[in-house]
């Protein structure tokens, strides 16, 4: 049997009155990429802050590498990338990556700064002030402190969004080897041609997750060509 490595099982979770999750029962399973799909509020970034033990479970229960969250030894063996950038503005590209190679024990440093810059195109802006970045480039950079130390586990929080049509391309070629690789990848997108490029993709509506399956699966279960249209027809039942 595959042990999972996040397992959510019957999740609940309200914010005051507000249900945001509903049961939610759903798993990332050992290499391979997830993509978590849905209007804005359905409750995604919920699901990767409870993966990430920073939320807690009203019901049900939240397993990351088969351990009980919140446990913070977890996180030193998964790399996480917030929707909104969490970096020093007053310290260059190369000094935040150095700060949370530092942080996360990785070995290395410059070679693996090297090539976490090399991945997301940000080398010749490494020793500029992260404060000077547009945000696509902070984008990068969150994104490339995700990559650092080559984590098992992967929870981007909409990576791609400020970053151009060909560099994102890259990305997804990036995500792609980590997963042939045997990384295990956990990404919530608004971009519907992104989620074709997932092993399966998880849509929240409503609190309730409606649809789990391959791009393809959910294709041919709509009638229709495109996540885009399973997305919209499923609105449309609601
Ligand atoms: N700390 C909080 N306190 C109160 N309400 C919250 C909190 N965090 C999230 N919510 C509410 O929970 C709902 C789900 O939020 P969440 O951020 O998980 O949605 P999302 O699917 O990630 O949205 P988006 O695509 O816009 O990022 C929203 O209605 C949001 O306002």
């Amino acid at each position: 049997m595959t042990i999972a490595i996040i397992e959510l099982t019957d999740v609940s979770k309200k914010y005051g009155t507000q249900v945001v999750l509903d049961d939610v029962s759903f798993a990332v399973n050992p290499g391979e990429i997830v993509g978590l799909i849905g209007p804005s509020g359905a409750g995604k970034s919920t699901i990767i802050k409870i993966a990430l033990g920073m939320e807690v479970v009203d019901a049900g229960n939240a397993t990351v590498f088969n351990k009980k969250m919140p446990e913070r030894q977890i996180l030193g063996e998964l790399g996480y990338m917030a929707q909104s950038d969490a970096l020093y503005e007053q310290l260059s590209g190369r000094e935040n990556l150095e700060f949370f190679a530092e942080m996360r024990g990785v070995k290395n440093i410059d070679s693996e700064i090297e090539r976490v810059a090399e991945i997301v195109d940000l080398t010749p802006h490494l020793d500029k002030y992260a404060s000077g970045y547009s945000g696509g480039m902070k984008r990068r950079l969150s994104l490339a402190i995700a990559f650092l130390g080559n984590p098992k586990l992967l929870i981007l929080d909409e990576p791609t969004v400020g970053i151009d049509p060909s560099l994102r391309r890259q990305i997804w070629h990036e995500l792609q080897t980590m997963r042939n690789n045997g990384h295990t990848i956990l990404v919530t997108t608004h971009v519907m041609d992104e989620a074709e490029l997932v092993d399966r993709v998880a849509l929240l509506l409503g609190g309730k997750l409606i649809a789990n399956d391959s791009p393809s699966k959910l294709e041919d279960a709509y009638h229709v060509d495109t996540i885009e249209e399973v997305f919209l027809m499923a609105e449309e039942e609601k």
